[in-house]
């Protein structure tokens, strides 16, 4: 089903020349175009920020951020506490819509279009770019209904049985629960609760998939099954990780932001040039346990 994210027509939006260069270079160029050699290049970003702000009330959360988010690939989000990591993430789906005092700034382009054009049903958005919270957040329902929910508010309920099995397959669940799709989705433990959770997720058919610290909360058993789930994730959508735990960014990720106390993002380059030889100084130190 065609579920376009706006109700009109996509606006005509600005060309790549028109913005500033010293962000992410874009689609399909084999030189960098950027003027910040620690900034990578992206083809074809599936998600790209341009000079994106965020504010709550008076206070600067994010400066001005322009980064690609890589197709198909797992990025990871690093950084110290309240360095923007969540604020950032949380502006790829309109989740700061929610938060009164967010005042967010700039574009987040998604199928050629800003996200945060007044026709933009964020719902509909939401489905596209879905999101995996720290907590695992299934609802009071059976687990049936739990991946189904996205589905059926849509009206979307043709092969019904077969998707909800497809999802719950994708998040490596199917096997210890398909014999108890009528449980109540509380009754799991917390990593079947999270894999339930991406079940969900996955169930529209988003492109991206957004996770805030998805494992955090988890036993080393579950987390190291939400990491392989990841990587498993990235065969088919574009996956955006904040994570504390650096080990685990550069097991899992294929590219690495790291993000610095003031909001600003320092450097975004594949993971292992970040881990084993970051262009910034400050990035070595905070690789290295030196702060944060
Ligand atoms: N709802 C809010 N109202 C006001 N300020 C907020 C709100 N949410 C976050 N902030 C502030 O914005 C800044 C960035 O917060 P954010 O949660 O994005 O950082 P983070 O890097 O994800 O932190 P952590 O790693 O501790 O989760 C912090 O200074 C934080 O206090």
């Amino acid at each position: 089903m065609s579920d376009p994210i706006g109700s009109t027509t996509a606006p005509e939006i600005e060309t790549e020349t028109d913005h500033d260069q010293d962000a992410v270079s874009d689609a399909g160029t084999t030189e960098p175009e950027t003027s910040d050699p620690t900034i990578a290049s992206v083809s074809d970003p599936v998600v790209e920020a341009r000079d994106l702000t965020v504010h709550y009330d008076d206070v600067q959360a994010l400066q001005p951020v322009s980064m690609g988010i890589p197709d198909g690939e797992v990025t990871a989000i690093i950084g110290p506490s309240g360095c923007g990591k969540s604020t950032f993430l949380r502006c790829i789906n309109r989740m700061n819509d929610l938060v009164d005092a967010a005042n967010v700034d700039g574009e987040m382009l998604f199928e050629d279009k800003n996200i945060y054009d007044e026709d933009v049903d964020p719902v509909a958005l939401r489905r596209k770019i879905g999101m995996v919270f720290q907590k695992p957040n299934p609802f009071p329902k059976s687990i049936y209904d739990n991946v189904a929910y996205g589905l059926k508010v849509r009206g979307d309920t043709d092969n019904l049985d077969e998707r909800v099995e497809e999802a719950l397959k994708r998040a490596a669940l199917w096997e210890e629960v398909s014999d108890q799709l009528d449980k109540s989705g509380l009754d799991l433990s917390g990593g079947q609760q999270q894999r339930l959770c991406i079940a969900r997720a996955i169930a529209t058919d988003p492109e991206v998939i957004l996770m805030d610290e998805p494992a955090s909360a988890l036993d080393p058993v579950a987390t190291s099954q939400i990491e392989d789930l990841i990587a498993e994730l990235a065969e088919d959508y574009s996956v955006v990780v904040v994570t504390h735990n650096m080990q685990q960014a550069a097991r899992i990720s294929d590219k690495t932001a790291v993000f610095l106390t003031g909001g600003k993002l320092v450097e975004f380059d594949n993971t292992q040039k970040i881990f084993e030889n970051p262009d910034h100084q400050r990035v070595e130190d905070y690789i290295t346990g030196k702060f944060g």
